[in-house]
């Protein structure tokens, strides 16, 4: 039974790689009065970096944290950090986004109504009416935003207020068919999450389940990824597979893949909404 004083946290950090920095930190949350329950690291030999997540309780009334960020910023710049500190009972408010295809959306809807899913989701946003219905069924607001190659900045305008207005901490492109504009991701860069229908780096761009029939694959996939103007090419956070063979139509593809495509993103926002996923250059750590 958790006592009501206490508080729990997740720190993230990654800094250049160096002895005494599992250490340090331990020893910071030990002076604080900080439970580890649970903590991963990481160091990738390629880049000389190291990544760490640690996921701890604070039972001292007398801590505040206030206090734990301002020991954590004097140790950031002992070893040059890049850090994050996170209240666990503050869930992420988010966006999802969506065109003509519901599986994602119905499926993030359903886990976040069943406590599957640690987020609040703030509103659905589409450029179509299709699922309208869905996001009403769930009591939830609906923005029709119809993109055309004439309005898309007025409408990405739009969108980064509602992201403002309704204070959205990420966005998440659940079949989502229109290419965010650069400026849109570097303003939303590290919380636009999309879902692509192919096992990148095969069959980018639209159609991917055409391209894969047409190639005669044995395996189709799903990547769910953070967003970058270049199409398809973000951080990977999650991939899921599935066998299929030459009798497979590009139909059959696309309903086998609705089912990858539905679990690789909602595992891959959970793992957001836990702060598990940490950006290393082009690719993620991630503390499963
Ligand atoms: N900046 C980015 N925006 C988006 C990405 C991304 O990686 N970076 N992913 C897409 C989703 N997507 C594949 O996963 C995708 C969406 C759309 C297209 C495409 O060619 N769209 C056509 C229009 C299609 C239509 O209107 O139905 C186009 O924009 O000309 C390819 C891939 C979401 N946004």
């Amino acid at each position: 039974m958790t006592d009501m004083s206490e508080r729990e946290f997740v720190l993230t950090l990654s800094c250049p790689d160096s002895r005494g920095i599992v250490a340090a930190v331990a020893n910071l949350l030990a002076a604080h009065s900080g439970n580890i329950d649970e903590s991963q690291q990481c160091g990738d030999h390629y880049t000389g970096r190291f990544f760490m997540r640690v996921q701890f309780s604070v039972d001292d009334a007398g801590v505040s944290e206030d206090a734990l960020r301002g020991a954590f910023a004097g140790l950031a710049a002992e070893f040059s950090m890049d850090w994050n500190l996170w209240r666990r009972d503050v869930r992420p408010r988010v966006l999802v986004m969506v065109s003509r295809f519901g599986h994602c959306l119905n499926h993030l809807l359903y886990r976040q109504r069943s406590g599957l899913l640690g987020i609040d989701i703030a509103g659905v946003v589409s450029n179509h009416r299709d699922l309208e219905f869905l996001a009403d069924s769930y009591g939830l607001p609906f923005h029709h935003l119809p993109v055309t190659s004439q309005n898309k900045p007025a409408q990405e305008a739009r969108l980064l207020e509602l992201v403002e207005d309704a204070e959205v901490d990420l966005v998440v492109l659940a079949r989502y068919m229109q290419v965010l504009s650069e400026d849109l991701c570097q303003k939303m860069s590290g919380r636009v999450i999309n879902i692509h229908h192919s096992f990148l780096p095969s069959f980018k761009g639209a159609r991917p389940y055409h391209q894969a029939h047409a190639r005669g694959v044995k395996l189709i996939g799903a990547t769910a990824h953070y967003v970058t103007a270049d199409l398809d090419e973000g951080p990977i956070i999650e991939q899921e597979v599935a066998r299929v063979d030459h009798a497979a139509t590009p139909e059959q593809l696309t309903a086998m893949g609705q089912d990858l495509e539905s679990v690789a993103l909602a595992r891959a926002v959970g793992w957001h909404a836990e702060h598990r996923i940490l950006i290393n250059g082009e690719k993620t750590v991630v503390f499963r």
